[in-house]
């Protein structure tokens, strides 16, 4: 193991002079680390990579960034599809701070050290006859991380991850690690529960698990004419767990739906754990040849609607109906899970549940170019062109309702909580896969994703604060209005000094600000943001006062600055 000394070799002497002296906590930072998100599609090298083990290891982290003048952005696996983790300043992971501290098998609440990752947190639950109430598509995710992002899953008997948090414990700017639930600091709990890693290092969680359940799903296939028709009453209410993958040319969608199994008639062996069926073709082979296809249609995009038609009808088949019905009974933390296939772009927003088949019918008409007269047409209104744009598949569909559980007056709703506060949301995932890490033809991500969000804006949506939107901090204060004040007010409170603001959440969460506009490092002055001749006005993120560049293996790299956390 390399010593102290050669870990921090890189770093310049006065911030090794300070991160150096020894008081018996361990410090365990290392320096040439490249930071790189799931999809590899942004990469940054940040000062220091730091995984502390220990609580007051994490406030000695934060202690010293103030001495040393640094910002500190914290990772957790890195599956938020955007650069929210990407900093050239400190970078906290609490990979190794991911104990489960307590279990009460009665009441199911479950102490967690804040690093814990969901796949560890369901084993573990197993263990004490315990589950997660519900899973997105995967369970990488750290739970901080998870509840930092507003990460859901798709049921409308559940809202957010973040409303089984009943109180967490956060270390802030100040060093000290602070308790808070809905009665003790609930502005701070409200604001903690979906902080996009601006507030502070969040380092314990309460959550609230459930008895374990199985649960029996099944598949299929349809024409989404019939889904639409379907929607208000029967689509999303005929089952507990229910999502669906939209095709926007083949206009079908599969239907997964999930209903939890007894206790009893798994003991009786009435209901018995089965794995779905499978094909020759799932698996590896349906996965290489997507790939391939995907990454063809970089360079003749125009397959893709046939990609579509071959690559889904191979996997779900061809016909539509009950004959395309499969089906399984499993744990539930298997039975949520999915493969997400490749390096992507997904962009996401919250709209109004019942506004789901306007919305996908319009996105239909625009993507497949319909004209009057064509089956399924409809004046969809986007004022964008889609000549020679072709998208990738599925769009996700999935609903969830945060009202249930969670509301301002029980103080436990996050204050950036990006769904419907009247009644049901549904999330439409737009994705746009990266075929061996490279993107999709130029351009067509960016256009698909304009006609895409200004559908979404024009249904009232919001969006998923970790994926890829675009949209100024103006306007995300006019989405959000008092909340968002309400948000910042708790900021300036606990992070005076912008310790916890990296790159990202100074482009979306606070005001313009001018004060890192034209700092090439820490000793460069403060400069107005006008004053900023025209050509060195970074190209892009021009607000957060960073630049990105290709990589050279594809993807952004974002490169930062030493900002410095606090003036002299
Ligand atoms: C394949 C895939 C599938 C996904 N499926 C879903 C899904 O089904 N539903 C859904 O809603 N989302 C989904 N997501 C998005 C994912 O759930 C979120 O991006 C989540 O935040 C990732 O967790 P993470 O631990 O990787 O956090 P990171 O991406 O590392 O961090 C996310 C945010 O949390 C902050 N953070 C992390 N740890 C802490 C901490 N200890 N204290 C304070 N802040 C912290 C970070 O600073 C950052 O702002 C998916 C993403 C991928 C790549
Ligand atoms: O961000 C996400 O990626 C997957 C889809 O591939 C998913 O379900 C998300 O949410």
């Amino acid at each position: 193991m390399a010593s102290k000394d050669q870990r921090l070799r890189f770093l310049p002497a006065s911030v090794r002079a300070v991160v150096k002296v020894d008081d018996g906590i361990a410090f365990r930072a290392r320096t040439q680390y490249v930071h790189k998100t799931w999809a590899r599609t942004y990469t940054s090298l940040p000062e220091l990579f730091i995984q502390p083990q220990s609580q007051a290891e994490i406030e000695k982290v934060v202690n010293l960034a103030r001495k040393c003048k640094r910002r500190i952005t914290t990772v957790g696996c890195g599956h938020s599809p955007s650069d929210m983790t990407c900093t050239s300043s400190w970078l906290v992971n609490l990979d190794n701070f991911n104990r489960v501290v307590s279990v009460d098998k009665e009441t199911g609440l479950c102490v967690l050290e804040a690093g814990i990752r969901l796949y560890q947190l369901c084993e573990e639950l197993d263990r004490h006859g315990l589950a997660m109430p519900s899973l997105g598509s995967i369970n990488e995710q750290s739970i901080a991380g998870a509840i930092s992002t507003g990460t859901h899953s798709s049921s409308l008997d559940h809202g957010l991850v973040s409303e089984s948090i009943v109180a967490l414990k956060i270390t802030l700017a100040d060093g000290k690690t602070h308790a808070c639930s809905p009665t003790d600091q609930p502005e701070l709990f409200r604001a903690a529960l979906l902080s996009l890693g601006g507030l502070g290092i969040i380092t314990e969680v309460t959550f609230q698990a459930v008895p374990a359940f199985s649960l029996a799903w099944d598949q299929t296939i349809d024409s989404d004419s019939r889904i639409f028709k379907q929607w208000d009453n029967v689509l999303w209410r005929q089952a507990k767990f229910v999502r669906v993958w939209w095709f926007p040319y083949m206009r079908r969608a599969v239907v997964w739906k999930a209903n939890v199994v007894t206790s009893a008639d798994l003991e009786s062996g009435k209901v018995k754990h089965r794995e779905p069926p499978t094909s020759y073709y799932d698996g590896w082979l349906g996965y290489v040849v997507y790939h391939n296809l995907l990454a063809l249609s970089r360079w003749v995009p125009r397959i893709l609607p046939w990609v579509e038609w071959f690559v889904f009808g191979m996997q779900y088949g061809f016909g539509n109906g009950e004959k395309t019905k499969i089906s399984a009974v499993q744990p539930s933390q298997k039975a949520f899970l999915m493969n997400c296939l490749y390096s992507q772009f997904v962009n996401e927003w919250a709209i109004p549940l019942h506004k789901g088949p306007e919305a996908l019918m319009r996105l239909g008409a625009w993507l497949q170019n319909l004209k009057p007269g064509d089956p399924g047409y409809v004046d969809h209104g986007i004022p964008f062109s889609v000549d020679g744009l072709w998208v990738h598949s599925p769009v996700e569909v999935r609903v969830s309702d945060t009202t249930l559980k969670t509301s301002d007056s029980q103080g436990n709703r996050p204050y950036l909580d990006p769904t419907r506060e009247d009644g049901p949301t549904l999330y439409l995932n737009a994705i746009m896969y990266r075929p061996y890490h490279r993107d999709p033809t130029y351009g067509s991500t960016e256009r698909y994703y304009q006609g895409f969000e200004w559908l979404m804006r024009e249904l009232g949506g919001r969006p998923h604060w970790a994926k890829n939107f675009t949209a100024s901090t103006d306007e995300l204060q006019a989405l959000y209005g008092e909340d968002m004040r309400q948000w910042r007010a708790v900021h300036d409170a606990v992070d005076p000094d912008g310790m916890f603001v990296g790159p990202w959440q100074r482009r979306y969460l606070l005001p313009r600000c001018v004060e890192d506009v034209g700092k090439a490092d820490s000793n460069a002055t403060r400069k107005a943001e006008g004053s900023i001749p025209a050509q060195k006005r970074p190209l892009r993120f021009e607000e957060s006062g960073f630049k990105c560049e290709p990589a050279s293996d594809g993807g952004i790299y974002v490169v930062g600055r030493q900002n410095v956390a606090v003036e002299n």
